[in-house]
C-alpha cells in the first residue's frame, strides 16, 4: 500500500452481492482483503482514491450492520450504494437504465391497519433524530452527489432518472403492489437495502449516494424479463465515471 493513500479517508462502496461490485473490485490497484470477522471487504486504490468495497448480503439487516461496522473501522468520507433494482410503473425506466436516488424510503415499515396504511410518522415513532430533525420513513441522501451521478450518466449516454427509492423487506411481485407503492410514495426504484445504509450514514453525518441499474420492472413476477448482468454493468460504469470525477 502506498503511504500517501493509507492516510486518506476512503470511499466506502456497499452492495448486496459480489456481482454488483465485480467491475470495481477488479479495477482496484494494490488490492488487499483485510480480515474482518463479519464484513470482509476489498480495499485498494482506484483513480487516486482509496476504496473499501463490501458485498454485505441482501436486506436491511445486512446493509445496516455492514455500514456501521465499516464506518467504524475505515472512517470513510463518503458512502456509495451500488446495485440493481426494480423500476416502478410510471418511472419511465426500463431494464438496463440507471436510477439515482434523491432520497430513500422504508416503504413497508409501519402497520397495515383496518383503516389503511400507517407509516412511522402516523405511529409517532421516528427511526432517528439527527441534529434535531426527526426521520420517519424518509431518509435524505446527498443532493450534490446525486446530481453529479446523473450528470455522469448523461455524459455516458445512459438513460437515467433521479427520484425517490423504496426499500422493502417484501419485494413487490405484482403490478398491483407496485402501483400501490408508487402511488403512496411517488417512488421510481425498488430495492432491499438502500434506506438502511442511508439511515446509518445520516446518523454518522456521512454523505451517501445510491446508484442502481434497472434489472426488472415492478410487475407481475416474470423472471424471464429480468437482466441482472445489464443492470450491474450499467450501475458500475456510472460509478466508475462518478469516482473519476470525485478523485482528489
Ligand atoms: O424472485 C423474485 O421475484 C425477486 C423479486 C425481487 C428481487 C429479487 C432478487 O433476487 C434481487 C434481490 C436484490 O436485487 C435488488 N432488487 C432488484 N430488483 C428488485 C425489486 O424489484 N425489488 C426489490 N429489490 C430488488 C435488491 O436490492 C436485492 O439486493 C427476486
Amino acid at each position: 500500500m502506498h503511504g500517501e493513500f493509507s492516510d486518506m479517508p476512503p470511499l466506502l462502496v456497499l452492495a448486496a452481492v459480489p456481482a454488483e461490485l465485480a467491475l470495481l473490485t477488479g479495477s482496484l490497484a494494490d488490492r488487499q482483503e483485510p480480515l474482518h470477522p463479519a464484513w470482509p471487504a476489498a480495499v485498494g486504490r482506484l483513480g487516486g482514491q482509496r476504496l473499501v468495497c463490501c458485498a454485505a448480503g441482501p436486506g436491511t439487516a445486512n446493509a445496516a450492520g455492514a455500514t456501521a461496522a465499516l464506518i467504524e473501522r475505515y472512517r470513510p468520507s463518503r458512502v456509495l450504494i451500488l446495485g440493481c433494482g426494480g423500476a416502478f410503473p410510471g418511472s419511465g425506466l426500463g431494464v438496463g437504465d440507471l436510477a439515482v436516488a434523491t432520497e430513500e424510503l422504508f416503504a413497508d415499515l409501519g402497520v397495515m391497519a383496518p383503516e389503511g396504511w400507517l407509516d412511522m410518522a402516523d405511529l409517532g415513532l421516528p427511526l432517528a433524530t439527527v441534529a434535531g430533525e426527526r426521520h420517519y420513513n424518509r431518509i435524505p441522501l446527498d443532493a450534490a452527489l446525486a446530481e453529479q451521478a446523473l450528470c455522469c450518466a448523461g455524459r455516458q449516454g445512459v438513460r437515467a432518472a433521479g427520484g425517490s427509492f423504496a426499500t422493502v423487506a417484501a419485494c413487490s411481485g405484482t403490478t398491483a403492489r407496485g402501483e400501490e407503492l408508487a402511488r403512496r410514495y411517488d417512488v421510481i426504484c425498488e430495492n432491499m437495502e438502500g434506506a438502511a445504509v442511508a439511515l446509518v450514514c445520516r446518523r454518522y453525518a456521512i454523505p451517501c449516494v445510491e446508484i442502481r441499474g434497472i434489472s426488472n420492472l415492478v410487475e407481475d413476477r416474470t423472471r424471464a424479463n429480468w437482466d441482472i448482468p445489464a443492470a450491474v454493468q450499467v450501475a458500475q460504469r456510472a460509478a466508475l465515471s462518478l469516482l473519476a470525477e470525485l478523485a482528489p
